[in-house]
């Protein structure tokens, strides 16, 4: 594929570019998992093979694992790694608290534990990503396989004593199977429109049997880096709202653009 891009993954694209600049040599970078951490993994690999970048990455999937290597990143363990000192993950939404929904593409697990193993957690989005109120993107809760249904009962009545508006828990699917967790669990993705508390709620989701994480991130992310389609990159951070609006030069980025599309 030579064409365009369309604006959406230009956006990505850029807000991913952008955030590649925070990584430095000697350090160890949690790598989020996703179509928009997807560009993340690909921009520093460029940075290693052409700028001769050091730092270990811990992958939060076995696909950006996978890619991770493929670009000449060196991959570690979390265990190996202990700590970080930054991730950077794409979501499905984030909030003016820079609160979050993640888990779209199922890796909530490992993103929440890597994020929260992280001095700093700097998110990747298009601006379409922003919300006034999390709640439109389905949430998605990973659950045990072992009686998932009486788990997804469970989780259905409590949404009702909670008097939250939408309540149904569906079983995500992969074509025909259920969809399976790279730790070999399921996802129940709540359909919920708008969620009032969403603090709360991740307290309660967490205390169910056969709950294993939901994808509220609740006081984790730091900075967000919004990309738009035209190139234009925003950073807003945690304490200080908008740090720094730029726009990314697209011709400077041409080779990798079309690497990336290839
Ligand atoms: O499980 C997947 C992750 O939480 C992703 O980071 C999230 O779904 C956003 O994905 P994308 O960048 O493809 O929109």
């Amino acid at each position: 594929m030579t064409g365009e891009l369309s604006p959406i993954d230009k956006a990505k694209f850029v807000a991913a570019k952008r955030a590649a600049d925070f990584v430095e040599d000697g350090m160890r970078v949690g790598l989020g998992t996703g179509s928009t951490a997807a560009w993340l993994v690909r921009c520093l690999g460029e940075m290693v093979r052409e700028e001769g970048l050091k730092f270990r990455g811990v992958p939060t999937s076995t696909r950006t694992a996978e890619l991770a290597r493929e670009v000449g990143i060196e991959v570690i363990s979390l265990d190996e790694a202990k700590w970080l000192d930054i991730t950077i993950d794409g979501a499905d939404e984030f909030d003016g608290d820079l609160n979050l929904i993640k888990g779209g593409g199922g890796a909530l697990l490992q993103e929440k534990i890597v994020a929260t193993a992280s001095d700093q957690m700097v998110v990747i989005a298009d601006v379409g990503k922003e919300v006034e109120t999390l709640g439109a993107f389905p949430l998605p809760v990973e659950v045990i396989p072992f009686g998932w249904q009486t788990t997804q009962a469970l989780i259905e009545e409590t949404l009702i004593s909670m008097d939250v508006l939408g309540r149904n828990a569906t079983l995500r699917m992969n074509g025909d199977a259920p969809f399976m967790t790279d730790e070999g669990n399921h996802i129940l993705d709540l359909h919920l429109q708008r969620i009032g508390n969403p603090r709360q709620l991740a307290l309660v989701l967490n205390q169910m049997p056969g709950v294993v994480e939901n994808g509220l991130f609740i006081d984790i992310c730091d900075t967000v880096v919004i990309g738009y389609g035209d190139g234009r990159v925003e950073l807003r951070d945690i304490n200080e709202g908008t740090i720094e609006q730029d726009r990314l030069d697209f011709v400077e980025s041409d080779n990798l653009f079309t690497d990336l599309a290839d």
